[in-house]
């Protein structure tokens, strides 16, 4: 049987979800997947990144790793998808690089693989259940099979509890977090697998 491939997909402003995501590539891998790490294309305009150090910097650290294409989403079974929240949503930039993806759409080419989703957002209670669940409807238009965490693993109970998705407060993803994230991502690989024996 040969390995499933999963796409961890993300966008980071500030290092976050970079993190969430490196977490779960090494986790995937772990778990027998090959694994690609892509980020969607950053979309501001460079007059709202001047002057902001830190968005500068994390675009520096983040250099070595390709932007996202279609033909990125055509090669893998499954996705693993970290976004920041803004205003209870997806961040834009991810939305653009999903909006480009009609083509494929149309022909199928993103149906029947495996989608799962986490995020981060600066308050407790800040929108991170809306954001995935704003992913999840997605992945359903494009009749992904979606495989949340639930509470199928005791981590579940300790990492802020979101069935959903893990999600993290921007900056503070922890050891508990990356075991958590470990988990959603091997949980994803062990379907995918099922998936595409
Ligand atoms: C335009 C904008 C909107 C945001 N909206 C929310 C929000 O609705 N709720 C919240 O808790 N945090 C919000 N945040 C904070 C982001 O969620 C936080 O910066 C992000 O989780 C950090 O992720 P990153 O380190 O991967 O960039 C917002 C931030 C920005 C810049």
């Amino acid at each position: 049987m040969s390995a499933p491939k999963i796409l961890v997909l993300f966008y980071t402003t500030y290092g976050t979800n970079h993190a969430i995501a490196e977490a779960a590539a090494d986790a995937a891998r772990e778990a027998g997947a090959e694994v690609k790490v892509v980020r969607a294309r950053e979309t501001a305009p460079q007059e709202a990144i001047d002057g902001q150090e830190p968005w500068k910097a994390q675009i520096e650290k983040m250099a070595h790793i390709p932007e996202a294409t279609a033909d990125d989403m055509v090669w893998a079974d499954g996705y693993f998808v970290s976004v920041p929240t803004r205003y209870g949503v997806p961040a834009s930039q991810m939305r653009a690089f999903i909006d480009t993806l009609g083509p494929i759409w149309q022909e199928g080419k993103l149906a029947n693989k495996t989608f799962t989703a986490t995020t981060s957002a600066q308050n407790v209670h800040g929108g991170q259940e809306t954001t995935i669940h704003s992913l999840y409807t997605t992945a359903m238009h494009w009749g992904t099979i979606i495989v949340a965490p639930g509470y199928a693993d005791p981590v579940k109970f300790e990492d802020g509890g979101n069935p959903y998705g893990y999600s993290a407060q921007a900056g503070s993803f922890d050891e508990k977090g990356k075991e958590s994230v470990a988990y959603q991502a091997k949980r994803l690989v062990e379907f995918t697998k099922k998936l595409t024996a």
